[in-house]
């Protein structure tokens, strides 16, 4: 049968990126993503402010949700300060191949821990398998309606401390309606959005940051 779509992107990078150089596999994807076929990647627009909040909280400790093929999480990993790691998570295990093989072509694989299975499941067991006490930064990215119970659970679980700092993709398209009440609404939060546009496209999207306040 026909290659999957993160199959047609893991070969673009195999084929266009340099092994073990981080910014190569970023722009290869988002050259293949913006001329050969649209995927739902962060992207470079979006992926600009991603830096910037990144470097300006300079985790020890990171959480994605949703993995995908892997490009947000070799933009934060590459990123992080030499002994900080990024857990991400994914729950479709085509992707989670696709991303791993990304993630090992761009030489990051130590500082990445990369957890199968349903966001769900696995934030309760944070602490207990990973020796997480918290988080410092969240990358929210997955099911949309997912954002909201998940943030609360990750609360509920106390993997959130005071100045955790929760970014949230697609807060315009697809949107992210019952989430951006809870962290504009809540008193717990301290909220801004950052406009932006749609990855590889001129729809408006943007980026909600949300610092937990304790
Ligand atoms: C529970 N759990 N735990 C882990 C986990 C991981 C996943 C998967 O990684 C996964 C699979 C399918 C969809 C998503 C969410 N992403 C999107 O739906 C999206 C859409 C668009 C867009 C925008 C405009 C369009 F016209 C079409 C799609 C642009 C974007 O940037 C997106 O992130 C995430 C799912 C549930 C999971
Ligand atoms: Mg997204």
């Amino acid at each position: 049968t026909r290659t999957s779509r993160p199959q047609r992107i893991l070969k673009a990078v195999q084929k266009n990126a340099t092994k073990g150089d981080p910014e190569s596999v970023i722009s290869a994807i988002d050259h293949y993503c913006r001329h050969k076929e649209w995927a739902m990647n962060v992207g470079d627009d979006k992926g600009l402010i991603l830096d910037s909040v990144l470097t300006e909280v300079n985790p020890s400790t990171a959480l994605e949700l949703g993995t995908y093929c892997g490009y947000s999480t070799v933009r934060i990993a590459r990123l992080l300060s030499p002994g900080s790691k990024l857990i991400t998570v994914e729950f479709n295990p085509a992707f989670a191949a696709v991303a791993r093989q990304i993630i090992a072509y761009a030489g990051l694989q130590d500082k990445i821990t990369l957890v199968e299975g349903p966001s769900g499941d696995l934030i309760p067991k944070m602490k207990e398998r990973f020796g997480i006490k918290s988080f410092d930064f969240v990358f929210l990215d997955h099911w949309k309606d997912r954002y909201e119970p998940d943030t609360k659970l990750l609360e509920d679980c106390g993997l959130l401390k005071k100045g955790t700092v929760l970014l949230a993709d697609n807060v315009i398209c697809p949107g992210t309606p019952e989430y951006l009440k809870y962290v504009r609404n809540s008193p717990r939060y301290e909220s801004r959005y950052y406009k932006s546009n749609l990855e590889y496209s001129k729809v408006e999207d943007g980026l909600e940051k949300s610092v937990f306040l304790g």
